[in-house]
């Protein structure tokens, strides 16, 4: 059964309709990552869910319950925001322990006890555990706060991007206990990022949101290999997809309604200027240090490629381009070829 269904949902404030027609069903122990760029709707589709916005049309159902109608306390769900919302005067401890002695669960302390070390040691903060909140680094504050919700067992956490206020290391370091914890325990997690690496290495599905709709919801492997639009390719990938007019390209090996063609990284080929293909132009290469950038001159147009460390190119020179596999899409930005296997939101 599905743990949380959104059915035909909309939500406008004022003129603006954060919301769209959404429709999204969430399994029982899955993962599903909302991506989208800001303004999009990934947070109102998770303060829809826990009843911090009523919709103007549509149900939410959590565990086949429709809850519609129901206020924040009565949904089985648990919210972990962006801000660690942590007691500052509380030690550790009390932080975790709070959720569990509301007077409405009326669990006995013992088994508070129980739930918090358990807790504590997963996320690795069990030494933690009589400091104040306030003498925490930001990364154990807001394991703190992740704990708070896990201590709770409810039908769905939401997570608005939990880990975005921490630096890099950390981030990544969170992500795989994030995604561990959420393997071992088997929760249901609806989790909104604009972070396209947590997306693909967390997610068993991504939502690809714009403007209120859901453009495309599938694995994360289908939504990178297999978009249903130029928009989905171009939230996925690091450099970012080369979106081409078909013109430059040549018409001859492409279907006939190609107006633009998606050109990632492991769809070019770098070739001496003398080996047939499109001739570009390399105008500079960017050193990141594990990899390296070329930014392509093609005609009038750039293109972002990664070059292979043997390759010693420099600005000016001109090489050859070989394309293999490309996507392609029609004029209103449609992938051409749709499989029609899932794909679709
Ligand atoms: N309480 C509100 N009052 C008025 N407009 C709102 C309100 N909440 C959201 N909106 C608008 O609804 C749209 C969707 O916002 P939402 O916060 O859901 O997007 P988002 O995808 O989560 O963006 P971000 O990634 O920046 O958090 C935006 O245009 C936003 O300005």
């Amino acid at each position: 059964m599905a743990e949380v269904a959104l059915v035909e949902v909309s939500k406008s404030f004022g003129a603006v309709e954060a919301v769209r027609d959404l429709s999204l069903s969430i399994a029982n122990g899955e993962f599903v990552v909302l991506l989208g760029p800001t303004g999009a709707g990934k947070t109102t589709t998770l303060r829809l869910i826990a009843g911090l916005e009523q919709p103007d049309r549509g149900n939410v159902v959590i565990q086949g319950r429709d809850v519609t109608a129901e206020v924040p306390a009565e949904r089985d769900v648990a919210f972990v925001f962006q801000q660690y919302s942590l007691y500052p005067h509380l030690t550790v401890y009390d932080n975790l322990a709070f959720p569990l002695r509301s007077p409405a669960r009326r669990i006995n302390e013992t088994l508070v006890r129980r739930r918090v070390l358990q807790v504590a040691e997963l996320l690795h903060i069990q030494l933690k555990l009589d400091n104040r909140a306030t003498a925490l680094s930001g990364g154990e504050m807001q394991r703190v706060a992740i704990g708070r919700a896990l201590v709770r067992e409810p039908a769905v956490y939401l997570m608005d991007e939990p880990l975005s206020s921490l630096d890099a290391k950390l981030r990544a370091e969170l992500r795989l206990e994030l995604k561990r914890i959420q393997r071992e325990l088997g929760t249901t997690i609806l989790y909104v990022t604009h972070d396209q690496i947590e997306a693909m290495t967390m997610a068993d599905r991504i939502g690809v949101m714009s403007e209120g709709v859901l453009i495309q919801l599938g694995a994360p492997r289908e939504i990178y290999e297999r978009p249903n639009s130029a928009y989905v390719a171009s939230r996925l990938g690091t450099p970012a997809i080369n979106l081409i007019p078909a013109e430059l390209l040549g018409a001859d090996k492409m279907p006939r309604e190609a107006r633009t063609v998606g050109l990632r990284t492991e769809h070019i080929k770098i070739s001496s200027a003398d080996r047939p293909g499109p001739l570009a132009q390399v105008h500079w290469v960017e050193h990141l240090g594990d990899q390296n950038h070329v930014h392509l001159k093609l005609a009038t147009h750039s293109l972002v490629t990664l070059a292979d460390p043997v390759q010693e190119l420099k600005a000016g020179d001109q090489v050859s381009l070989e394309f293999t596999d490309p996507l392609y899409f029609d004029s209103v930005g449609k992938r051409i070829g749709l499989d029609g296997a899932g794909g679709r939101a």
